[in-house]
């Protein structure tokens, strides 16, 4: 049995106009990815990492080719609520409690008031925040906050996670521990995840496919998939499989830059 791509981009192009001339943000950009996927995009800055985020998320337009998640346009998926978005910065309301910061998308989205409390210590329970709901974000470290994130994206049950550079702030162990929570909760919730970073070892260690992209024009130059198990305990960073795949990540990027110059 084929199994059909949740989110599909066919050949798409994006350019920003702008008062400096044309930006070529995308150019030529075409990926599945399946149900149950962790896929990472890494590359350098300017390459369109974000873009083609917003792009699959309906917050940004493409100027030619196609996207579809879930079987709808962008802008559909949206309006469905197909998708939780976490931003680089954890960008919780500080005059708001974690519960409150959690339940303001059920809030907009208009869930009943009775069902917001049980969905709320869910998803605290998902990202290992139990008992910090009525905490206000300043009260939690840089982490915790980016873990509240985390579950304000996952309370309304979308199935795809949308993730910029959630830890890209964060210290080395703080980011190496969510990383293994993230793991778990993908595992745990089955979600399908698209993840940008800057991080070779976070892209390797996270994802069933990494993306490897390169600026003017944005573009993917390749698509590895990992061959590494699903179950991955931290230390599988020193192994010769996951060291293997890390370099031909590493040589994708090298050769992105080279073409650069
Ligand atoms: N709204 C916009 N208007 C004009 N240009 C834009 C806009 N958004 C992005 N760009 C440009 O498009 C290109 C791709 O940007 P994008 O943010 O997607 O890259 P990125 O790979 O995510 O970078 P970073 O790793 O620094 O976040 C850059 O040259 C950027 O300046």
């Amino acid at each position: 049995m084929t199994k059909k791509p949740v989110i599909s981009a066919r050949d798409l192009d994006l350019t920003f106009e702008t008062n400096d001339g044309p930006i070529h943000a995308l150019k030529g950009v075409s990926l599945d990815i399946e149900k149950g996927d962790f896929v990472s995009f890494i590359g350098p800055s300017g390459c369109g990492k974000t873009t083609f985020l917003r792009v699959i998320a309906g917050l940004e337009q493409a100027t030619g080719g196609d996207v579809s998640v879930n079987g709808m346009t962008p802008e559909e998926a949206r309006k469905s609520r197909a998708y939780g978005y976490v931003f680089q910065a954890a960008g919780l309301y500080p005059w708001r409690t974690i519960e409150g910061n959690i339940r303001l998308p059920l809030e907009i989205m208009g869930f009943a008031r009775a069902d917001m409390p049980r969905r709320i210590e869910r998803v605290l329970k998902l990202v290992d925040l139990e008992g910090f709901g009525r905490k206000y974000p300043w009260q939690l470290s840089g982490g915790m906050q980016q873990r509240a994130s985390i579950a304000r994206a996952l309370a309304f049950d979308a199935d795809i996670l949308l993730m910029d550079e959630p830890f890209g702030a964060l210290d080395e162990i703080v980011r190496d521990h969510l990383n293994e929570q993230l793991l778990a909760l993908w595992a745990k919730t089955e979600k399908t995840i698209g993840f940008v970073t800057h991080s070779i070892p976070e892209a390797v260690y996270l994802s069933t496919k990494i993306v490897v992209m390169s600026p003017r024009p944005g573009r993917i130059t390749d698509v590895i998939e990992s061959p590494l198990p699903r179950e991955r305990p931290l230390d599988i960073r020193d192994t010769p499989e996951f060291l293997e795949v890390a370099h031909r990540v590493r040589e994708g990027l090298r050769a992105g830059h080279a073409y650069d110059d």
